[in-house]
């Protein structure tokens, strides 16, 4: 084998290259969602609807596990991943909400 044909890459380096596309997607992915979501909170506010929707938190939580199990994603690592989504988003509401109708 010629000296050029030799690689010099790390063993690793192709599955890390892939990891850190799907990071990325991953991210785009999380910001569409908070683009949507913030939609959702200049709505509620300008309603006077409650930050929180705890039955369509419930009813998400439910389809997550449901849905990472069948991907063979560990269904409680999943619901933690999007509680912290979540709860950050319904921080968010707050902060919209008092945004729109500040405490005098
Ligand atoms: C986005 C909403 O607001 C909150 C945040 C949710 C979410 O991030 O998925 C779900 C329910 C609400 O507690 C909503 O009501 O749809």
């Amino acid at each position: 084998m010629s000296e050029a044909a030799v690689s010099t890459e790390h063993p690793l380096a192709p599955l890390r290259s892939q990891i850190d596309e799907i990071d990325a997607q991953l991210l785009q992915l999380l910001a569409r969602r908070f683009v949507l979501t913030d939609e959702v909170g200049h709505y509620k506010a300008q309603q006077g609807l409650p930050p929180v929707d705890a039955e369509r938190e419930a009813a998400q939580m439910v389809r997550i596990a449901e849905r990472a199990t069948a991907l063979q994603v560990d269904p409680q690592l999943a619901q933690q991943w999007f509680r912290l989504v979540i709860d950050r988003v319904v921080q968010r509401h707050r902060e919209i909400a008092d945004q729109q109708h500040p405490v005098a």
